[in-house]
């Protein structure tokens, strides 16, 4: 249960492990200690963990405009999923409302953060600064500050040098030396196809452990390493089957 009497304070302290699929298997549910059997370890389904962020944009919202206190009514109201799920997905890591009163949103914008890792700065690496490459660059780069994009690299020579929202591009070949450097642990592909697969070998080989991939190839990574495809032609080749003209009758 996420709601019990008296549990105005959250009591978790464990951090969840990153979200995604696990290339080439099951996504493997994070494991966090369970308040509610003591100790024994809670699995996390992988789709819990990527609803967290959805409830923080809501509840970083919320507090913009000035509330101080949201049921999980309200939050099922601002994000789509249901007061149960809610519940349900935030139980995973300990009690955080007060039943009847409802969520302290301060404190419990503080433990989604820490939950995702996202109380400190996360450092990322952007590979293949073309159109999309770059429009992903400014877009990161002008709003987020948690999750930024702090070195961007290239293999074409004319774009070496170049800025985009004042970070320099890189030359691909400096990606080893300076993932390990910066300690960047997350990277964005946004190369051709082609060249994904070899870009993805050379970051997991420098330390990067979460890859979000928007080159249309299935990857190939070692257990452990987590990768999020994000595929605009499969996305609206799905969407049209709900605008698909119907069957002729007759
Ligand atoms: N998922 C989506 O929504 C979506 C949308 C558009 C494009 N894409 C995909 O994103 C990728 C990039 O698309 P684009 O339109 O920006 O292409 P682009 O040709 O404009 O840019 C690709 C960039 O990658 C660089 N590059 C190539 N090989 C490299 C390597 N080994 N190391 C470093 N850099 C390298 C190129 O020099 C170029 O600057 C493609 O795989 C494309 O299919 C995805």
């Amino acid at each position: 249960m996420a709601v019990r009497p008296g549990d105005g304070e959250p009591r978790l302290s464990g951090r969840a492990p990153a979200a995604g699929k696990k290339a080439g298997a099951e996504p493997e549910p994070a494991v966090v200690p369970d308040q509610e059997t003591g100790g024994a370890p809670a699995r996390v389904p992988d789709v819990a963990i990527r609803r967290l962020p959805v409830y923080l944009r809501a509840l970083e919202e919320l507090r913009a405009e000035d509330h101080e206190i949201v049921s999980s009514a309200d939050l099922a109201a601002r994000t789509g999923y249901s007061s149960e799920q809610i519940r349900k997905d935030l139980a995973y890591f300990g009690a955080f409302g007060t039943r009847g009163v409802g969520y302290r949103i301060d404190v419990l914008v503080d433990r989604l953060r820490h939950i995702l890792g996202l109380d400190r700065e996360v450092p990322i690496a952007l590979v293949g600064a073309g159109h999309l490459g770059t429009a992903l660059a400014r877009y990161n780069r002008t709003r987020h500050r948690d999750v930024r994009i702090v070195a961007i690299f290239d293999s074409d020579p004319a774009r070496i040098g170049e800025r985009i929202e004042g970070l320099e591009i890189q030359p691909a070949d400096a990606m080893e030396a300076v993932i390990r450097r910066l300690g960047i642990r997350l990277a964005v592909i946004a190369v051709p196809a082609g060249a994904a697969q070899a870009v993805a070998r050379r970051l997991v080989a420098a330390g990067v452990e979460a890859i979000l991939n928007f080159a249309p190839v299935t990857l190939q990574v070692p257990p452990g390493v987590v990768v999020q495809n994000i595929d605009l032609t499969l996305e609206l080749q799905s969407l049209a089957y709900y605008i698909r003209p119907e069957p002729a009758t007759g």
